[in-house]
């Protein structure tokens, strides 16, 4: 499914329409690779296992998909030509890395449609086999990704990162991510106005052709991470037009309802959600601890509240597991926890 020249606007919205109106990401990816024991304490994170267990990427996409999701974000997050040569592999090695992220992803949804075939009872409406419709999202984090110190949750990259160093840093990957046959390209965890804005540009001066969501990282509920206004970022996204989608990745569950207010005074555009676990990353230490002050509850009880407001897509980030993803699917698709308007439709 690619974009084939259908307005990005369009393409989503179709898509959100076949998924019945709302659609389930995916949960987090790197922490269910360490759930499989994977040690991730590493410059590439979970790109990584792009080189040691491209079989472990492959099936934590399959519990994904079984546990619900209509959207699969590939393992390209901090998989970057610049990483992957800092580990002593070539341009052309590095380039095919980012790839194979989307094949993978790709090989999981069609393991996963042939499976569902073949115990097609599961998957018969009006005596027909549906597919539950399924994305690949090509992973874009960001600069603060890459360098691996934590800065993706401070958007700080100091005096000498301009606009243009971040669109050349990011350039060559995304040519590659939006013509290996991935649906969309996800740019994640934006920690800053700058890099939105590169991206945008990148988006244009590239004539990217598949659409995009961009996913803003907050640790306030009111700014993202570099206290840059959450709603000038997403009016970036705003006047993009490849940009489809608008949302919120990597952060508390606690934060999202005023974020989607925001979100949503500057776009109409489709809103993406998907919260971290409520814990804090401590980059220093590499581990991830439990935040203090408000108690975030189980944050799948609010899915059907940020719907409510207006959200559209609905996932977990770190630290979400497939069982956050399947509990998520449940309650999307309770007829029952529908809003009055909603029922009403
Ligand atoms: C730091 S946010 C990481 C996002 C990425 N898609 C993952 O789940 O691994
Ligand atoms: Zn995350």
């Amino acid at each position: 499914m690619g974009l084939e020249g259908v307005e990005p606007s369009v393409f989503v919205s179709d898509f959100l329409a076949k998924c019945g109106g709302y659609a389930v990401v995916d949960g987090g990816f790197a922490t269910e690779l360490e759930r499989h024991g994977q040690d991730l304490n590493d410059p590439l994170w979970s790109a990584k296992c792009l080189i040691s267990s491209p079989h472990l990427v492959r099936r934590v996409h399959l519990d994904y998909l079984d546990a619900g999701a209509n959207v699969i974000i590939t393992a390209s997050y901090q998989a970057t030509i610049q990483g992957f040569e800092a580990k002593g592999l070539s341009t052309e090695e590095a380039e095919t890395l980012i790839s194979r992220s989307v094949e993978i992803a790709c090989e999981a949804r069609q393991i996963y449609h042939d499976k569902c075939t073949k115990d097609s009872w599961d998957f018969l409406v009006d005596g027909n086999i549906t597919r539950r419709p399924v994305l690949v999202a090509a992973s874009v984090g960001s600069y603060g990704a890459y360098l691996a110190d934590g800065s993706e949750y401070t958007g700080n990259y100091g005096d000498s990162v301009t606009l243009e160093s971040l669109k050349d840093f990011h350039r060559r990957r995304l040519q590659i991510l939006a013509t290996s046959g991935a649906d969309l390209i996800a740019f994640e965890t934006i920690p800053n106005k700058l890099e939105a804005q590169a991206y945008a540009e990148l988006l244009e001066e590239e004539g990217i052709d598949i659409p995009s969501w961009f996913s803003f990282t907050s640790k306030d509920g009111i700014n993202v991470v570099s206290g840059d206004s959450i709603c000038d970022c997403a009016s970036i996204a705003d006047s993009c037009k490849q940009v489809a989608a608008v949302g919120i990745n990597c952060t508390p569950p606690r934060f999202i309802h005023g974020l989607i207010l925001s979100i949503r005074k500057v776009t109409n555009k489709p809103v993406v959600i998907y919260p971290n676990s409520g814990e804090t990353y401590d980059a220093e230490r590499k581990t991830w601890v439990k935040s203090t002050g408000v108690a975030d509850e189980d944050f799948v009880s609010y899915a059907a509240k940020w719907r409510d407001i207006g959200a559209s897509l609905f996932g977990g980030c770190c630290r979400t597991t497939p069982n956050t993803i399947r509990a998520i699917s449940r309650i999307l698709f309770d007829k029952s926890s529908l809003t009055l308007s909603k029922a009403d439709m």
